[in-house]
C-alpha cells in the first residue's frame, strides 16, 4: 500500500495519477462499521477495475474543530496501526491529510474540488454520517451539490448489532470500562495496543511474577485500570500472559499507573523491545493485598483463570 501524506497545498504531483475509488472517513478503530465501509469501496473498485484508494485525516477532527487540546485525545488506533488494518482490507493508496490551520477554514466546495476531484475519484464512499467540515454544510446529503456530477457518490448506512450503531464511541467506552468482549466484538478484532519495555522497580522477579513494564505513547488509549487475560508478541514470539494496568497500591499510595505483563513460558530478558498486546478480558479489579504474600497467591489464580479463559474460548497462541 501506497501512504501518501497531504498537507494544503499540496504537490499535483505526488497524487495517483489514474481515477480511483476513494473511502473516506476519519476511521478510529477501523470497527465493523468502518470495515464495511472499505469493502464496499473496495468492490466497486474491484468492479471498476480501478484502485481503492482510502482518505484519512493525521488528527482527530476535534481537534480541529472543537479545540480539543491535541494530547489529551487517545486513539483506538494511531496512525500506524490504522494503516495496517487498511492494509488487510485491501487499501492500495492512503492519503493522510493534514488538518492544520490551512485546511480548517476550507469551504466545502474547496475541498471537494482539491481532496475528492482533484485525488481523481471516479466514485466517493464513505458511511451516512460523514462530513467534511461544517456538519450542516458538508455532509453526505449535500455532497452532491458540490460533485457536480465528477463522480459517483455511495453512501453506506450504518451498521447496527442489537439495534444501536456500530460506532467508534461505544468502542471506547467498553475499552474504558475494560469490557473488551463488547468492544472486540464491535472492533471484529482483538483489541491491540503497542509499547516499549522499560525498567520498573525490579520487584516482579522477587514474588516470582517477572513483568514486562510497557512504556505506552500518551495518544493510544489503553483499557481502563484492572487485571486483564492478554497475548503478547515480541522478539519473534507470541505468547499467552496475564497484564496490570494499576497503581501498584499494595506497595504504596499515589504511584504512576503502570501497564505490566506477566509472560507465560517466557523467561529471555527483553528491555527496549517492542511489546504488541492484544486484550481479552477483564479478569478482575486492582485490589490493595496486606501484604506481598497475598499478592503472590492471587497471582497464581489469576495465572490459573487466564489460562481456563483462553481454554474455554479455546484460543491458543496462533489464533
Ligand atoms: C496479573 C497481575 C496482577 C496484579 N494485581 C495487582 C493488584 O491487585 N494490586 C497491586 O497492588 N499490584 C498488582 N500487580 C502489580 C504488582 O504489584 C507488580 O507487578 C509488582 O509490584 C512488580 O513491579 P515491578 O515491575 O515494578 O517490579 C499485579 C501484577 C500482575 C502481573
Ligand atoms: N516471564 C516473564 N515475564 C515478563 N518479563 C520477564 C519474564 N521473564 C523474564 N523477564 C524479564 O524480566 C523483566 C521483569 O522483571 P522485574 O523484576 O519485574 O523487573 P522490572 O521491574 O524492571 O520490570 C522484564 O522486563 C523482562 O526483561
Amino acid at each position: 500500500m501506497q501512504v501518501i501524506y497531504l498537507d494544503e497545498p499540496f504537490n499535483k504531483k505526488i497524487i495517483y495519477s489514474a481515477p480511483t475509488v476513494l473511502a473516506l472517513g476519519f476511521f478510529d478503530g477501523v470497527h465493523l462499521g468502518h470495515q464495511q465501509v472499505i469493502r464496499v469501496a473496495k468492490k466497486e473498485a474491484e468492479k471498476r477495475g480501478l484502485k481503492l484508494a482510502v482518505m484519512t485525516l493525521d488528527r482527530h477532527p476535534s481537534i480541529a474543530f472543537q479545540n480539543v487540546p491535541q494530547n489529551s485525545v487517545k486513539y483506538l488506533t494511531p496512525l500506524k496501526r490504522k494503516l495496517e488494518l487498511f492494509v488487510k482490507l485491501g487499501a492500495d493508496i492512503t492519503y493522510v491529510v493534514a488538518l492544520n490551520e490551512k485546511i480548517v477554514p476550507m469551504g466545502p466546495q474547496e475541498f471537494v474540488d482539491k481532496y475528492m476531484v482533484g485525488l481523481n475519484a471516479a466514485a466517493v464512499v464513505a458511511g451516512e454520517d460523514y462530513t467534511y467540515g461544517k456538519k450542516n454544510i458538508a455532509n453526505m446529503q449535500t455532497l452532491a451539490e458540490y460533485s457536480k456530477n465528477r463522480f459517483e457518490i455511495i453512501t453506506v448506512p450504518y451498521l447496527k448489532k442489537n439495534g444501536s450503531k456500530v460506532g467508534s464511541t461505544a468502542v471506547r467506552k467498553y475499552i474504558d470500562t475494560g469490557d473488551l468482549s463488547n468492544a472486540n466484538k464491535l472492533l471484529g478484532y482483538t483489541y491491540q495496543t503497542s509499547g516499549v519495555v522499560v525498567h520498573g522497580k525490579q520487584r516482579g522477579r522477587k514474588l516470582g511474577f517477572p513483568t514486562i513494564n510497557l512504556n505506552i505513547s500518551n495518544n493510544e488509549r489503553i483499557p481502563g485500570e484492572g487485571i486483564y487475560a492478554v497475548k503478547v508478541t515480541i522478539v519473534g514470539k507470541t505468547v499467552l500472559g496475564m497484564a496490570s494496568i494499576g497503581r501498584n497500591e499494595t506497595f504504596g499510595k499515589g504511584q504512576e499507573q503502570t501497564v505490566e505483563i506477566n509472560l507465560f513460558d517466557f523467561s529471555q530478558t527483553v528491555y527496549s523491545e517492542e511489546a504488541v498486546v492484544q486484550w481479552y478480558c477483564k479478569l478482575r479489579e486492582q485490589q490493595k493485598f496486606p501484604d506481598a504474600k497475598s499478592l503472590i497467591l492471587q497471582l497464581k489464580k489469576d495465572k490459573q483463570n487466564t489460562l481456563n479463559h483462553f481454554k474455554e474460548k479455546q484460543i491458543g497462541i496462533y489464533d
